[in-house]
C-alpha cells in the first residue's frame, strides 16, 4: 500500500476513549495539517492541551460536552450518522488551550489541527451557522458543509469542510490542486480526507497525483479510511449504489483556499 492511504488503527487511550486515526503518529508526510479521530463512550472523557496548534473539534456523530475551563458547550452534536446529511456542531480552540470532551452519548469526534501562534477566542460553530452549498452539475454534483471556510476569521490557519457525493457522482472534480504558494493564482494547502461510505461495505476511488507525477497513487478507499494529500490533484469517484462522505482539513502558509483546475479536464465545467 502507498503512503497516502491510512486504515483505521485503534488504540485504547483510556476506558471508553479509543484513538482510531492519528496522522502525526502515523508519520504522514504533512507539515501543517494533522488529524485525529476518536471514539468516545457515554461519560468517558478525552482531554488534551494544545501547543502551538489550533484545533477544530467536529462532532462527527453522537453528542458530547466540550469545555476549555471557561466555556462549556453542553450536549452538542446533531446526528447519529453523517448520512443524515445535516450539518453538525463543532468547537474551535486556539493554541495553548486545554480542553476536555465528555461523551453524552456514544460519539465520534474529529480533531482537526493546524499551526497557530496567536491565541484566538474559543468558539462554538453551531450547526445552524454552517454554510451549505450545492456544487456541480450532471455527474459532478456534491453537497458541501463549510464548517471553517477561509471567509470565516475564527481560525488562524485551519480550514474545515465536509462533502457528500451521491451514487455515480464525482467530487473534488474536475481535478484541482492547491500545492503552490503562488497567490493570487494558487495557494499552498495540505489536505486530509476522512472518508465514510454508505452502505459501509462500499469503496470509492481517489487518485492523488502531481503535475510531475512524482506522486501518483490511485486508491480504493474504504469506510473509515483517511487519505493524505501532501500535494497534487485529488479527485474522488463514487461507484453506483453508494454514497460518499468526507471531512477535509486544509492548512498552509496562508489561510486562503485558491485552487487551480487541471487544464486537461477543465472543459467539463463548460458543458
Ligand atoms: O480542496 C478541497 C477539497 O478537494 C474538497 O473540499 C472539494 O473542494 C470538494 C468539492 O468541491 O468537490
Amino acid at each position: 500500500m502507498g503512503q497516502l492511504l491510512k486504515k483505521p488503527k485503534t488504540k485504547v487511550l483510556k476506558q471508553g476513549v479509543t484513538l482510531v486515526h492519528d496522522t502525526e503518529a502515523e508519520k504522514a508526510p504533512l507539515k501543517y495539517v494533522s488529524f485525529k479521530l476518536v471514539d468516545i463512550q457515554a461519560n468517558a472523557i478525552y482531554e488534551e492541551t494544545l501547543g502551538s496548534y489550533e484545533c477544530c473539534i467536529v462532532v462527527v456523530r453522537g453528542t458530547v460536552t466540550v469545555t476549555d475551563g471557561e466555556h462549556v458547550f453542553s450536549n452538542i452534536g446533531t446526528r447519529s450518522s453523517v448520512f443524515e446529511r445535516k450539518p453538525t456542531d463543532s468547537v474551535y480552540l486556539s493554541n495553548g488551550r486545554s480542553f476536555t470532551v465528555t461523551g453524552t452519548s456514544e460519539a465520534c469526534i474529529a480533531l482537526c489541527y493546524a499551526p497557530s501562534n496567536k491565541q484566538l477566542p474559543t468558539k462554538l460553530i453551531k450547526a445552524s451557522d454552517v454554510g451549505i452549498e450545492n456544487r456541480g452539475q450532471l455527474q459532478n454534483k456534491r453537497l458541501v458543509h463549510n464548517i471553517l471556510p477561509d471567509s470565516d476569521k475564527t481560525a488562524n490557519s485551519l480550514l474545515v469542510v465536509e462533502v457528500f457525493t451521491e451514487s455515480g457522482n464525482w467530487s473534488s472534480y474536475p481535478p484541482h490542486k492547491h500545492d503552490e504558494d503562488n497567490l493570487p493564482y494558487e495557494s499552498f494547502l495540505e489536505e486530509t480526507y476522512y472518508h465514510e461510505i454508505d452502505p459501509p461495505q462500499g469503496f470509492v476511488f481517489q487518485r492523488v497525483y502531481t503535475e510531475s507525477r512524482n506522486i501518483d497513487e490511485t486508491m480504493a478507499v474504504e469506510n473509515g479510511d483517511v487519505v493524505i494529500v501532501p500535494a497534487g490533484y485529488h479527485p474522488v469517484g463514487v461507484p453506483d449504489g453508494y454514497a460518499s462522505y468526507y471531512l477535509n482539513v486544509m492548512a498552509g502558509p496562508v489561510r486562503i483556499w485558491k485552487f487551480r483546475n487541471e487544464k486537461d479536464h477543465e472543459w467539463i465545467l463548460s458543458r
